[in-house]
C-alpha cells in the first residue's frame, strides 16, 4: 500500500480532483429530492405552473452542473489510475530486468509476464473505481441521512434502523464473498498461465498432437474457473434481493409512518416523497460500495503479488569493481582470459550440484571446446563466465579477477553469447545486429555476417540489412536464426566469443566453413565452442570432456582420444572406426 501511494503521489493533482468533484456531484445529487418535494407540495399542490417550471429548470440545471462534476471527475480518476498503472508497469519492467537468472527461473517466465499485464491491469481498475467511489458513497449514505432529518425527524427514524441493516448485510455478504473472489483470481490465473503457455508453444502442441488433450485440460482448468465464479455468483446475488427488501421494508415504514403524519398534516407529501427519494440514494449507494469493495479486494490481491516482485532483490547485482571496456581481455601477460578454479555450482542452494569441482584455464587467444552428453552442464558452465548465475563453491575469474567481485555489466561487454536458443527481436536485421553495438557500419554487419555465413541468404533476400525480422523470427529458418545470432555476437567484436551449441541446426559443410572463418578472421579472441558433435570442437586448442557435471578430462583431441574413455566413447559414437583406433570399451 505504502509503494502505491509513492505512485499516486506523483499525480497528486488527478489524485484529489478526482474524489473532490465526485463529491461535489454527490452534494448536489443529495439536493434533488428537495426540489422535488417543494415541486410537489407548491407547484402541485397549489397548481402553480410558474413554479414548476422553475423547479423543473432548477433540476436541468442540478442535472447539468452534476454530470459536470460527474464526467470531470471521470476524467481525474481515469488520469490518476492509467499513469499510475503506467508507472508501475515501467518500473516493474526495469526492476525485472534487475533480476539475475535464478529470481527469474523462480518465478517463470509466464508469471511474470502476468504481474505486467493482468495485475497491473487490475491494479489500474481498483484506482480508478476508488478515486471515484471511496468518498462520494459514503458520503451519499450519511448525507442522505442527515437531509432525511433536515426534511423531519420523527419520520427519518426508519433511516437509524435501514442503514445499519443494510450495512450489516451488504458486508457480511462481502466477509463471506472476498475470499471466494480471491480463489477466483487465483483461478483466472492458472487459467492465464496455461493459455500463454499453450499458445507460446502452439508448433509443440500441434507437432505431437496433443490438441485434444491440451484443450482437455483447459477446459478442466476452465470449468474450475467456472463453477468458483458460480458459487461466488449466486451469493453475491443475495446482495440485491436482500438489500431491496430491507429498502422496501424501510419505504414501507416511511410510507406507514409518513401516511399517517400527512394525514395529521404534520408532513407534506412532498416530504415523504423526499425521505423515500433519499432512501433509494442509499440503496444505489451502498450497493455501489459493495462492488468497489470487491473490486479492491481483487486489486489488492494483484497489487501484493505486484509488490512480491518489487520485494525481490537480485542475487547478482549491478556493482563491484570494473573490468576495463577499453583494455582487451588478455592484455596483461600470463593472466587467463577465463579460469575455473575448483568450481562447484547449483541452480539453486537444495537442488543437486550441476558442476563439481571444475578447474581449467582458457588463455587469451585459445580456442576452447566443450563436449559432453544431454544434462552434462555445458551450457551450466558457460553461462557461469558472463555471471549470470554465481557459483557456490571456488571461482570464476575473468582476466585474472573473481567475477563475484567484478560488476556484471563491465564483465557482459568483453563477451559476445550466442545462446543455445536462437533469439531474434522484432525489428530490421540490421537493428537486431546492432544490438551489441549501436554504431556499427553496414560494412562492419556484413563482415560479421560473411563470418557466420549468414551473408549469402541475407543477400538473396532483396531487402538486405532491411530485411523484416518478424517476432521471434519467425520469419526465419531455424539454421538462419542461428547463423544470425552468431553475426550479432560477432559484430559486437568481443574478447571472449561465447557459442553455445549454436551451429546445431547448420549442416556439417556450413558449421565447418563457420569455424574456419571464426579462426581465419577473429584472432586473439578466447572462443568457448559448445557442441555434441566431435567434429565441432576437434581443432580446438584444448576440450573439456563433462561427465555428469563434472570434468571428465581436458586437452587436445589427439590426447584425449588416446587417455579418455569418455571422450572415445563419444567418438566412436560418431567417428569412423579410422579416426577412432583406440579400445573403446562400451562404443556402438
Ligand atoms: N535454469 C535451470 N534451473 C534448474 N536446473 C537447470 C537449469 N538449467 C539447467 N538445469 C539442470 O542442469 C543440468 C545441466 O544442464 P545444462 O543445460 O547445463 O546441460 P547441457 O550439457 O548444456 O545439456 P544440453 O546438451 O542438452 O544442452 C541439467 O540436469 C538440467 O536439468
Amino acid at each position: 500500500m505504502k509503494r502505491l501511494l509513492t505512485y499516486l503521489k506523483r499525480h497528486p493533482l488527478a489524485t484529489l480532483f478526482a474524489p473532490l468533484f465526485k463529491m461535489l456531484e454527490a452534494s448536489f445529487e443529495l439536493f434533488v429530492p428537495l426540489v422535488v418535494a417543494k415541486m410537489i407540495d407548491i407547484g402541485i399542490y397549489q397548481k402553480n405552473a410558474g413554479y414548476l417550471w422553475r423547479m423543473g429548470a432548477l433540476l436541468v440545471l442540478l442535472g447539468i452542473i452534476g454530470f459536470g462534476f460527474a464526467i470531470t471527475a471521470q476524467y481525474f480518476a481515469a488520469k490518476s489510475a492509467v499513469s499510475t498503472g503506467r508507472d508501475l508497469r515501467n518500473d516493474l519492467f526495469a526492476h525485472i530486468n534487475t533480476l539475475s537468472f535464478k529470481e527469474i527461473d523462480t518465478l517463470g517466465t509466464s508469471t511474470l509476464i502476468n504481474r505486467m499485464t493482468n495485475d497491473i491491469n487490475q491494479v489500474q481498475n481498483g484506482i480508478n473505481m476508488f478515486l471515484r467511489l471511496f468518498l462520494r458513497s459514503p458520503f451519499v449514505v450519511f448525507g442522505a441521512m442527515v437531509m432525511a432529518f433536515t426534511v423531519d425527524a420523527k419520520a427519518a427514524i426508519p433511516f437509524v434502523i435501514v442503514i445499519p441493516a443494510l450495512a450489516v448485510v451488504v458486508f457480511a455478504i462481502l466477509l463471506i464473498t472476498m475470499p471466494l473472489y480471491k480463489n477466483v483470481q487465483k483461478q483466472l490465473d492458472d487459467v492465464l498461465l496455461s493459455t500463454r503457455e499453450n499458445l507460446l508453444g502452439i508448433r509443440v502442441v500441434r507437432a505431437f498432437n496433443r490438441q485434444e488433450s491440451e484443450m482437455e485440460s483447459f477446459g478442466k482448468k476452465s470449468s474450475r474457473l467456472f463453477f468458483r465464479q458460480i458459487h461466488v455468483g449466486k451469493i453475491s446475488a443475495l446482495l440485491n434481493p436482500v438489500t431491496y427488501v430491507i429498502i422496501n421494508l424501510g419505504i414501507i415504514a416511511i410510507l406507514w409512518s409518513g401516511g399517517n403524519q400527512v394525514y395529521l398534516g404534520r408532513l407534506t407529501q412532498g416530504q415523504v416523497i423526499a425521505l423515500i427519494n433519499y432512501m433509494s440514494q442509499i440503496l444505489v449507494e451502498l450497493i455501489k460500495l459493495a462492488n468497489l469493495i470487491i473490486l479492491l479486494s481483487k486489486a489488492i490481491a494483484s497489487l501484493n503479488r505486484v509488490n512480491n516482485i518489487f520485494d525481490m532483490q537480485p542475487s547478482i547485482k549491478e556493482e563491484g569493481a570494473f573490468l576495463a571496456s577499453k583494455t582487451p581481455i588478455g592484455s596483461i601477460a600470463g593472466t587467463a582470459a577465463v579460469e575455473f578454479k575448483n568450481v562447484s555450482f547449483s541452480y539453486n542452494e537444495t537442488a543437486k550440484e550441476v558442476l563439481s569441482n571444475i578447474t581449467f584455464k582458457a588463455m587469451p587467444g585459445q580456442t576452447i571446446g566443450i563436449i559432453g552428453g544431454t544434462g552434462s552442464g555445458k551450457s551450466s558452465l558457460v553461462n557461469l563466465i558472463p555471471r549470470f548465475y554465481d557459483v557456490q563453491n571456488g571461482s570464476v575469474e575473468v582476466d585474472g579477477g573473481n567475477v563475484k567481485t567484478l560488476n556484471p555489466v563491465s564483465i557482459r561487454k568483453h563477451i559476445g553469447m550466442v545462446p543455445q536458443k536462437a533469439q531474434l527481436f522484432k525489428g530490421t536485421l540490421r537493428e537486431n545486429m546492432r544490438w551489441g553495438r549501436k554504431n556499427a557500419t553496414d560494412e562492419e554487419i556484413y563482415q560479421a555476417l560473411e563470418i557466420a555465413q549468414a551473408k549469402e541468404f541475407v543477400d538473396s533476400k532483396d531487402q538486405g540489412l532491411d530485411l523484416m525480422i518478424e517476432q521471434n523470427g519467425s520469419n526465419l529458418s531455424g539454421g538462419q536464426k542461428q547463423r544470425l545470432t552468431i553475426a550479432r555476437a560477432l559484430v559486437k567484436n568481443p574478447d571472449i566469443l561465447i557459442l553455445d551449441d549454436s551451429a546445431s541446426a547448420l549442416d556439417f559443410a556450413t558449421d565447418a566453413r563457420l569455424r574456419k572463418a571464426i579462426k581465419q578472421q577473429i584472432q586473439n579472441r578466447t572462443v568457448f565452442l559448445v557442441s555434441q558433435r566431435v567434429s565441432t570442437i576437434r581443432n580446438a586448442d584444448q576440450i573439456l570432456v563433462l561427465d555428469d557435471g563434472t570434468l571428465a578430462g581436458i586437452g587436445t583431441h589427439e590426447e584425449l582420444l588416446r587417455e579418455n574413455e569418455v571422450y572415445q566413447e563419444i567418438c566412436a559414437s560418431q567417428l569412423s572406426k579410422e579416426e577412432v583406433p583406440y579400445s573403446v570399451k562400451t562404443a556402438n
